[in-house]
Formats: structure tokens, C-alpha cells, sequence
């Protein structure tokens, strides 16, 4: 197990990349098949999910399109409760199917704030592709249609998941050594 310093916290290995690709892999082949002659468009939440949406977008074989659009509500390890859409939409998703993209879903504030913004526009299908799921964390009732790994209240830092800023170009996926993350 290796230890790493980010800031002022120590955070322990987690996640291997090796695994990390492999169940983005499983993910791809679900969605190739699902949405096969459906040409969805893909909604990658930055900053988080950069990482996640370049990895699983490469591995799909079926016509896709991706757009971006960025959220932001943490400040360290904790949720400000205010979700800031700091660069919106410009795609329009009606009659689309569209599947988002996050890295990570704890409180389900994101979401939920999010959510209804995109039904409003009435696309064809709506679906959530989660890397990372906390359920023990998760106050607000968000339906997880795809995701990769469920994991425990811990604060986790790497493969595109900052604290304050830095450890986004960490490989692999570490865990704070102690306490929840909210
Ligand atoms: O379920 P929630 O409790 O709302 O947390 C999830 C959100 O937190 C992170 O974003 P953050 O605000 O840290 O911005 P970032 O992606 O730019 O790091 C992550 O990318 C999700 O969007
Ligand atoms: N980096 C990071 N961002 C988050 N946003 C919500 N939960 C988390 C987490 O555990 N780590």
C-alpha cells in the first residue's frame, strides 16, 4: 500500500489504474451495445470527469458525440452545498439520447440540481454513467443507470479528481487515510 501527501492530507492507494481501465472497458462494451444506431450524445461533467469521459469514449465503437459542460460545488473535501454551472450547455439535446458522464456521484446535489435542467429540453432517453458511486453518502435520490465502482464514504483523490486543485494527474484513484468526506 503507498501513501501519498496532497496538501496537508495523506491519501492511500485505492484503485489501480489496471482496474480502473478494465471495468471502463465492461462499461464501453454495455453502452456499444445498448446504443448501437441510437447515435447518443454524451455529457461530460468537467472538471472530474476528463479523465473518465477520454478513457470510456475511446473504447466506444458505435456512433457517438461528446460535449462538455462544467459544474463545481467542492472546495477541499467538502460539498459548498452551491452547485455553479461555470460553462453551460451549447448542444441541443432534444429528441437525443443522451448518457451523462461523472466521475463521481456522493451527495447527489450535482445531480439533482442538474437533472432537470436537461429533462427540460425533452431528449429522447436520459441515462447517468458513473465512475465512482458513494451510496452511503448520497442524500439526494439520483437513479444510477450505469456505474463502475460503488464505494465507501471516503474523500478520493486521482484519475481526474482534485483536492483543492492538485492530484488530478494521478494514475490511480487514492483514498484519504481517515474520516468521511462530508
Ligand atoms: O454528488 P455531489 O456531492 O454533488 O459531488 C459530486 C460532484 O463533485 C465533483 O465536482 P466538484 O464540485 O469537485 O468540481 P470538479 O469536478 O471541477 O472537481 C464531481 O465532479 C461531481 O460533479
Ligand atoms: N476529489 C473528489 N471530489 C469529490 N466530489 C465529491 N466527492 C468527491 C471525492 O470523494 N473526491
Amino acid at each position: 500500500m503507498s501513501v501519498i501527501t496532497v496538501h496537508d492530507k495523506s491519501f492511500v492507494s485505492y484503485l489501480p489504474e489496471s482496474l480502473i481501465l478494465e471495468k471502463i472497458k465492461a462499461l464501453a462494451d454495455e453502452l456499444n451495445r445498448d446504443y448501437a444506431g441510437k447515435k447518443p450524445l454524451f455529457i461530460a461533467i468537467l472538471n472530474g470527469s476528463f479523465m473518465f469521459a477520454s478513457d470510456l469514449f475511446k473504447e466506444l465503437h458505435i456512433d457517438a458525440e461528446i460535449c462538455f459542460i462544467k459544474l463545481a460545488s467542492y472546495k477541499g473535501t467538502k460539498s459548498t452545498g452551491h452547485v455553479i454551472t461555470a460553462i453551460g450547455l451549447d448542444t441541443d439535446i432534444t429528441d437525443r439520447h443522451v448518457v451523462i458522464l461523472e466521475d463521481i456521484i456522493d451527495t447527489g446535489k450535482t445531480m439533482n440540481e442538474f437533472l432537470p435542467q436537461i429533462r427540460n429540453q425533452q431528449p429522447a432517453s436520459l441515462k447517468i454513467a458513473v465512475l465512482l458511486h458513494k451510496p452511503d453518502a448520497t442524500v439526494f435520490p439520483i437513479q444510477i443507470d450505469y456505474c463502475c465502482f460503488s464505494i465507501p464514504n471516503k474523500f478520493v483523490v486521482g484519475y481526474g479528481l482534485d483536492y483543492d486543485g492538485l492530484g488530478r494527474n494521478i494514475r490511480e484513484l487514492y483514498q484519504l487515510e481517515t474520516g468521511p468526506s462530508v
